[in-house]
């Protein structure tokens, strides 16, 4: 394996060094963390009630300065793939905040697509344009999402990148999420990388070792405010 690392300067611009890449450093040497907690023998649903907590104790600055950071990487990632159609998610439960990357993304006339659940197909979401214009409505756990308009739906396969909610991921691109199987089901349709599956999450929401079975598909790309890990 080799690294890249990315260390920023004090307006966290990141500058970058060295070779060729499976992880990048975004950060600064303070702001290294201990990347994992050892998730071995632990089950699903621990890994996930313990990964949650940990993600919401970060406190409303914490949060809004590590998304500040991290949306500047994923700004940079969305520009390098020459992405114009991204799906990405409204935070919900902790999640790193999409907010700002939101609107730096519609400033640059780059379209953007929210997951939906799928009115009549179980455990399937629909991804809907989303404009600052937009009618939102809550779903059943409370997450905004564009009222559905049958000609704003986008296939996948017509996405450039999907922008991946998850609750924990280990080193090997192993995602783990909030359960209902929604973006497993997602990104089984992925061929060749296209769209190409991002996931953006908190330097604590990576583990040990995410438990896998045969339906769950490891993300090429994770970005977190310190490290772009490319698997
Ligand atoms: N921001 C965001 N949007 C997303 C997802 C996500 O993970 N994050 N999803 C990714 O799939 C889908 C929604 N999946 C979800 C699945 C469970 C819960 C949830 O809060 N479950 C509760 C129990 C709720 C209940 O039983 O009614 C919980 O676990 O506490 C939330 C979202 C689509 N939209
Ligand atoms: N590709 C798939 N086809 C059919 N069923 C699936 C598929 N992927 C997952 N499932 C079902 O979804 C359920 C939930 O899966 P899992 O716990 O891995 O979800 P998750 O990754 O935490 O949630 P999400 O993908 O919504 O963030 C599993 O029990 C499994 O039966």
């Amino acid at each position: 394996m080799s690294i890249t690392r990315f260390m920023t300067n004090s307006s966290n611009r990141p500058l970058t060094s060295t070779s060729s890449a499976r992880i990048s450093y975004f950060a600064t040497p303070s702001e290294f963390q201990e990347p994992l907690f050892d998730s071995t023998d632990m089950s699903r649903e621990n890994i996930r009630r313990h990964v949650r907590q940990e993600r919401n104790s970060l406190s409303p600055e914490e949060q809004s300065q590590l998304a500040l950071i991290a949306s500047r990487h994923m700004l940079a990632e969305i520009q390098a793939q020459s992405a114009k159609h991204v799906a990405l998610y409204v935070t919900h439960d902790g999640e790193l905040a999409t907010q700002k990357l939101i609107e730096a993304l519609w400033e640059l006339d780059i379209t953007l697509y929210l997951p939906r659940i799928h009115p009549f197909s179980k455990g399937n979401l629909l991804f809907v344009r989303y404009d600052r214009d937009s009618v939102m409505v809550n779903n059943q756990y409370g997450i905004s999402e564009p009222q559905l308009n049958v000609q704003h739906v986008i296939t996948v396969d017509k996405l450039d990148m999907i922008i991946t909610p998850l609750v924990a991921f280990d080193e090997h691109g192993n995602r783990m999420g909030m359960g209902g199987g929604y973006y497993d089901r997602t990104l089984a349709q992925v061929v060749d990388n296209k769209p190409l599956a991002v996931g953006f999450a908190h330097d604590c929401q990576q583990v040990s070792q995410v438990p896998t079975d045969f339906w769950d598909i490891p993300l090429p790309v994770i970005i977190t405010p310190t490290r772009r890990l490319a698997i």
